[in-house]
């Protein structure tokens, strides 16, 4: 379900990027995400789609443009509150933030909780609602390092989601997993998006996993592309 009406949780406008050699990766990005929507952004390799991902979250600096979150720019901020609006407002499924293998399911899962609110009692069950949402019930002792792949990305969904993002960016959040896993974290990961209201961006490079989304755009020179070119 796509919400119209009311203000987007992602708005960005006119976002340019060049590579410290000079060649322009996009210049004159704009991009609205509302609540409940899910977009992916594909296009070649190189084409700086995870770039785009980092400075959506504000961990990578555009040359031009603006981004907002949730109504806040992201422009103006300094570090310390770039990192606040990041661990309180925005989930990733990134392969850098990986799950922590020595920490328990429960653990990895309630991290985003633990680095907002003191209240562990409340991080540690909300963080078993989570997995089970996941389909991981039961599961919070376990030790991460003995999950298989597609357990272990449902744990990174369950985390990303714990503690109910506006926003969520997502870099192939079905990297390496096979068909069918893939079919179901997918599912799991756009129910959640839908239900839970949060706006959602995911770069991936599989036909499949972007058939899910409610828009699928291509990243160019010139910014973000539909299929019809607009
Ligand atoms: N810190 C950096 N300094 C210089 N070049 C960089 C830096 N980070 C990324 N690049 C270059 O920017 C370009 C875009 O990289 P990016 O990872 O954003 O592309 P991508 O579209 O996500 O690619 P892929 O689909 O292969 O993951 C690449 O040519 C990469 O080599």
């Amino acid at each position: 379900m796509i919400a119209d009406g009311g203000a987007p949780v992602l708005a960005v406008s006119g976002l340019a990027k060049a590579l410290p050699g000079g060649r322009r990766l996009f210049d004159g990005l704009d991009l609205n995400v509302r609540a409940g929507e899910l977009v992916a952004v594909i296009g070649e390799s190189g084409a700086g789609k995870s770039t785009l991902l980092n400075i959506l979250a504000g961990l990578d600096e555009a040359d031009q443009g603006a981004v907002a979150i949730a109504g806040t720019p992201l422009g103006p901020l300094d570090e310390a509150a770039r990192t606040r609006l990041r661990r309180e407002r925005i989930g990733f499924v990134f392969q850098a933030f990986h799950i922590l293998p020595y920490l328990t399911l429960g653990q990895n899962v309630a991290l985003p909780l633990a680095l907002t609110n003191p209240d562990a009692r409340h991080a540690a069950a909300a963080a078993r609602a989570m997995l089970a949402a996941v389909g991981l019930e039961g599961r919070a002792e376990d030790y991460a390092r003995d999950l298989s792949g597609g357990e272990l990305q449902r744990v990174a969904i369950a985390r990303a989601l714990v503690h109910r993002p506006a926003l969520i960016l997502a870099d192939e959040p079905t990297g390496n997993l096979d068909p069918e896993t893939a079919g179901r974290v997918l599912a799991l990961f756009a129910g959640a998006v839908h239900d839970g209201e949060a706006a959602a961006v995911m770069v991936t490079h599989s036909p499949a996993t972007a058939a899910i989304a409610d828009r699928v755009l291509t990243l160019t020179a010139r910014g973000l592309v539909d299929k019809n070119g607009g």
